[in-house]
């Protein structure tokens, strides 16, 4: 069996080593002839996978992607073509949790605002939100759920899109859609972006094309921009380069790049390559996972925010990829954003921190206790 990777999805030649002869190669530039030979195919979400790519597969039975994401894989393509494929649900939700509580921490010093009793709405309230709003509540924030498509599944207790912005800080958690009642691409649009006032934070963790970049520029130079959290951008990895001082927070595509996260993408492909295979699964998961850096902390009370900012500043520092990306943009290097993406230094969750002592809140915030 021969399976053909992203050189950037970890722990593949321990995975898949010992029972396939697998290839690595650059994700954003995979070329058809690469895909001769090739039993299962490996992506992560810069592999556009379209009848193009794939017009000289000559064996493929098996596509997998390690991400949440799956708009860049033509399902229904693979469908007719009777190739199995599988996706990693979940697998860096944790990630964007941490990453957005690393985020609101930095706004609120930035903004001199005590997060408690703030309002927080996710719009999307799947798996990345859901783990962003339990650690707003954690810190006291009131959370908004905004979310149609499970509205009207039957889901109560949500809010429809004009309540939830506005709330003090709205974070986007939506799979980008083109068509349907609830399409995501330019959910804020510019209408909506003119309505919202200077005090309101809008932070994007999910996909660059939900956001109208040229709009919030517009929205920017104006006489009262807003306060701005941009993790993905419209046109990746190319960039609308003139938003970028208007933003308070920038970084490249990395709210998922927990090592635990990559280790779960990686993982929840290798367990479908198995069962298509009907392979026994022999590995795990923990295995993979090397020890972190620190692993516990004592308290003796319960931290306040500017404590649980210095806990999470321990395991995770996105001023660190904030100041990454401005010296990437300012080096004039083309290819800067796909290189901070593959260089990315392993992160750890805030679940690989134990909290002794006091342990209270730990969890709801992602730690451990
Ligand atoms: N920046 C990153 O590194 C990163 C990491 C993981 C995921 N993502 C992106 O985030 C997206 C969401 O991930 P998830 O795991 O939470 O997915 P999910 O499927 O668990 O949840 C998405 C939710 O959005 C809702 N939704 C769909 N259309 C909506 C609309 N118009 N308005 C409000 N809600 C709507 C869905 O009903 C669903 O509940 C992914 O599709 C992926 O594109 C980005
Ligand atoms: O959809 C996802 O899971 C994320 O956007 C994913 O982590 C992005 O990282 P990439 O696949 O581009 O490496």
């Amino acid at each position: 069996m021969k399976v053909l990777a992203d050189e950037n999805m970890p722990f593949v030649h321990e995975l898949f080593g010992d029972w396939a002869e697998v290839v690595t190669a650059p994700g954003r530039t995979l070329r058809p002839e690469q895909l001769r030979g090739v039993d299962a195919l490996l992506v992560r979400s810069i592999t556009q996978v379209n009848e193009a790519l794939l017009s000289e597969a000559d064996r493929l039975g098996f596509v997998g992607t390690a991400t949440i994401g799956c708009d860049h894989v033509d399902t229904g393509l693979l469908a007719r073509r009777g190739i199995a494929f599988a996706s990693a649900p979940g697998c860096n939700k944790v990630a964007v949790g941490d990453y957005v509580l690393a985020a609101l921490l930095r706004v609120a010093a930035h903004k001199q605002w005590q997060l408690a009793g703030k309002t927080l709405a996710v719009i999307g309230a799947g798996n990345t939100g859901s783990e962003v709003a339990r650690r707003a509540e954690g810190l006291g924030m009131r959370v908004l759920r905004c979310d149609p498509p499970l509205a009207e599944a039957g889901a109560s207790g949500l809010v429809d899109i004009d309540q939830a912005l506005t709330a003090d800080v709205i974070s986007f958690h939506v799979p980008i859609t083109h068509e349907g009642p609830y399409a995501t691409h330019h959910l804020l649009n510019r209408p909506r972006i003119e309505r919202l006032h200077a005090q309101q934070v809008l932070i994007n963790a999910c996909r660059g094309d939900v956001w109208d970049n040229h709009a919030l520029l517009a929205r920017q130079q104006g006489g009262s921009p807003l306060t701005l959290v941009m993790d993905v951008w419209e046109h990746e990895p190319l960039l609308l380069a003139e938003l970028v001082p208007h933003v308070l927070i920038a970084t490249a595509h990395i709210a998922g790049y927990s090592l635990e996260g990559k280790a779960r993408g990686t993982f929840a492909l290798y367990r479908a390559l198995c069962d298509h295979g009907e392979r026994p699964v022999a590995r795990h998961l923990d295995e993979l996972l090397p020890a972190p850096e620190v692993s516990a902390v004592s308290l003796n009370d319960r931290p306040d925010q500017a404590m649980v900012a210095r806990l999470v500043r321990l395991v995770y520092d996105i001023e660190q990829d904030d100041a990454n990306f401005r010296r990437g943009l300012a080096s004039g290097e083309a290819s800067f954003f796909d290189r901070l993406r593959k260089d990315y230094a392993d992160r750890r969750e805030l679940g690989s921190l134990q909290w002794c002592g006091v342990t209270e809140g730990a969890e709801v915030l992602g730690f451990k206790a």
